[in-house]
């Protein structure tokens, strides 16, 4: 029988990898490269950093990320060792799209704001993006789009340069992946010169990658009289969070955007149907919506409800947020670091809003 290791905290892996091979718990962030000394595949989260030193002792042909992002792995080292990965593409995009909903349901209830009179800027327009911006073109919100890759492909007509995005925009929802390298990259895409075009009246959110937003930069912006509100998601160096940026944001969560139950376990179902076809076998297993159903029941269903409504009672961002104000206080260097990583191993089970 094939061996796997696997993160402990996938969901679902009993449903659909154990069928096609022995399970191999590793440790996540903390795995012993020893660990992969005699396994065939690796599936992992966003925490486990796939480069030479965890690659040095395994014999693996295939590493499969059950998440959207994928700048954890190496991907020049996957080329060279001839080893297949993948990714799970739109896997959680519903749950990001459900953090954002949150997000500004509550931030149009404190500024006294109709949701139908905002001017919305998506900065990234993938899978993520793309469902972002048509929900809130649904509910009578303006969009301004902007993801230069896509304008230059010929595919975004209406692509918005981004000063003017940030500029004129009453929200602005930062949804690219982190890029290094090439004509566009993403690292510290929101530096200083981009957030002093920020004012008061603004909410920035930030659920991509961390390395987007400049978080020094931020921290200062954050402290000046006339910032702007920040949600953030994600941040610089995850676990090793800034401790003098979290306190300054008016939403701070543990990057969970992604985090309903449906898109972990539909990260799981996508990576292992991948692996079932590296290796020439047959998939089998229950959908995903029936997993996610007999480990929590929607309280009612969304169309039930008003979107404010909603933000209450399927997802609320807000207990996050207290969860993480709570669990983080104080705390600096590895305590701060641990808390991090303890609020994400054990994040609440949550549905998506919509069915
Ligand atoms: N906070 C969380 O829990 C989660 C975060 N993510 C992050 O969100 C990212 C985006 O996810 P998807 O939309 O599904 O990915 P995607 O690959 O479908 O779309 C990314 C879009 O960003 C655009 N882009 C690239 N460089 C850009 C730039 N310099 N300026 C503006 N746009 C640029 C691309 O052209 C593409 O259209 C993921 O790569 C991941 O890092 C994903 C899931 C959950
Ligand atoms: O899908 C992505 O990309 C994400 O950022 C995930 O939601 C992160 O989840 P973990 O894999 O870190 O649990």
């Amino acid at each position: 029988m094939k061996r796997i290791a696997i993160d402990p905290k996938l969901l679902g892996a009993q449903h659909w990898l154990a069928p096609l091979g022995t399970l191999v718990p590793v440790m996540g962030r903390h795995t012993d490269p020893a660990a992969l000394a005699d396994v065939d595949a690796l599936v992992i989260r966003s925490v486990t950093r796939v480069d030479t030193a965890l690659m040095a002792h395994t014999s693996a042909d295939f590493v499969g990320t059950t998440t959207i992002g994928f700048d954890h792995i190496d991907r020049d080292l996957m080329a060279q060792r001839g080893i297949r990965w993948t990714n799970a593409p739109g896997c959680n995009a519903l749950a990001v799209a459900d953090y954002v909903e949150s997000v500004m349901a509550h931030w149009c209830a404190d500024q006294g704001r109709a949701v139908d009179s905002l001017r919305v800027a998506v900065i990234g327009v993938g899978g993520i993006g793309r469902i972002v911006a048509q929900r809130l073109a649904a509910m009578g919100c303006t969009v301004m789009l902007n993801d230069p890759p896509r304008h230059a492909a010929g595919d975004l007509p209406e692509h918005v340069a981004l000063a003017d995005c940030l500029a004129q925009a009453d929200v602005i929802s930062v949804h690219v992946p982190l890029i290094t390298q090439g004509p566009t990259p993403t690292r510290d895409l929101l530096g200083l010169t981009e957030l002093d075009l920020l004012g008061a009246d603004q909410l920035l959110i930030s659920a991509g990658r961390g390395g987007a937003v400049d978080n020094s930069a931020l921290r200062a912006r954050l402290q000046q009289p006339n910032a702007p509100r920040a949600a953030l998601d994600v941040w610089h160096g995850e676990p090793d969070i800034m401790p003098e940026l979290w306190p300054l944001a008016w939403i701070a969560t543990p990057h969970i955007a992604g985090h309903a139950l449906e898109g972990k376990l539909r990260g799981t179902w996508m990576v292992a149907q991948s692996l079932a076809a590296h290796w020439g076998v047959e998939f089998s297993g229950p959908s995903v919506s029936e997993v996610a159903a007999g480990m929590l029941a929607k309280p009612r269903q969304a169309r039930e409800l008003d979107w404010i409504t909603r933000a209450h009672q399927i997802y609320d961002v807000r207990a996050d947020d207290a969860r993480f104000r709570a669990a983080l206080d104080g705390l600096t260097g590895a305590a701060l670091a641990a808390a991090f990583d303890q609020l994400r191993d054990g994040y609440p089970k949550r549905r998506e809003i919509h069915d």
